[in-house]
């Protein structure tokens, strides 16, 4: 950590625990962009005590704070032994006092989609793309031992869509981008027609595409980004929700490399990113290594 007391002086220790030699913390910090107060995680590796090591951000899916994937993928572990550090962000800005941002699970809290609203009630608060892509970074990079330049970026579920857009509309940025049960095509599933409609107004707004992986991927110039996706057969959401194929398809059309996973037998939960939580970070220490 460096001993910047002005940068430091705006992240608050929430919590702090030994992990696996290195150390997972929580902090507070008030958000610029999004207006509020945010926790997001941190897990720091042995590494990091002696100078800067790759970071990988991770973004959760629906209904789910800071804590879930510290909590439940075993990730400490892998990032310890491959020396990276991991961040991870809650889902959307809090106690905004916005009405109905506490109606339902997968919209308004826990819900942010990892967009940039257009939409009154939403556009002041719910600017969760450029608190991921940009804000976060530069008060991980200013406060922690963290690469500039070697990052990648992974999610679940709403934050596997998440990491993609940051990904497609920030080229350059991320050397490699992997996924579990991504909403990969959002304007044509339930969870992803319910957020966009919210945030960036009706399908007539013509607006959707600007934030849709599967419409971006069709546009996307920038230098090569490996995409990694992986996929639960038994996501009980895979018909209404996700629609991985659609990406892909857009991916060969548009000649971007991908890689989907398949898993037998897997679903929707914490037990599956667990499973292959390995495997991904494996696969962004490729890049962030090299
Ligand atoms: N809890 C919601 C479902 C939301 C959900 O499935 N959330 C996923 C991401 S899309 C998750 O990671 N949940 C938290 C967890 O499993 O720890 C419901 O009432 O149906």
């Amino acid at each position: 950590m460096t001993d910047s007391t002005d940068v430091m002086a705006a992240l608050n220790e929430v919590s702090s625990n030994r992990s696996f030699g290195g150390y997972q913390k929580v902090f507070s910090h008030d958000s610029k962009e999004l207006g509020c107060q945010m926790n997001f995680a941190i897990y720091l590796p042995p590494q990091a005590e002696d100078g800067e090591v790759p970071v990988v951000y991770w973004l959760s899916g629906l209904a789910c704070t800071e804590q879930n994937f510290i909590m439940k993928s075993g990730v400490q572990r892998y990032a310890s032994e491959h020396s990276i550090i991991v961040v991870a962000p809650d889902t959307s800005p809090r106690g905004c006092n916005i009405p109905g941002e506490d109606d339902s699970y997968d919209f308004g809290t826990g819900a942010g989609f990892y967009l940039d609203a257009t939409q009154e009630p939403w556009k002041k608060n719910y600017r969760m793309f450029s608190y991921v892509s940009r804000e976060l970074p530069e008060i991980v990079t200013s406060n922690f031992p963290a690469s500039k330049e070697r990052q990648s970026i992974m999610g679940h579920s709403m934050g596997g869509h998440g990491a993609l857009i940051c990904a497609l509309k920030n080229p350059g940025k991320y050397r490699s981008v992997s996924t579990f049960a991504a909403i990969c095509n959002p304007s044509v599933g339930n969870w992803g027609q319910k957020a966009f409609s919210g945030y960036l107004g009706p399908v007539e707004s013509k607006s959707w595409a600007d934030w849709d992986a599967t419409e971006l991927v069709k546009k996307y110039s920038g230098p090569p980004v490996e995409i990694l996706l992986d996929q639960g057969k038994a996501d009980p959401r895979l018909e209404t929700d996700l629609f991985p194929e659609n990406f892909v398809r857009a991916c060969k059309e548009s000649e971007i490399p991908v890689i989907l996973h398949m898993r037998d037998g897997y679903d929707h939960s914490y037990y599956y990113i667990a499973t292959f939580i390995e495997e991904h970070i494996k696969h962004h220490v490729k890049y962030l290594h090299a």
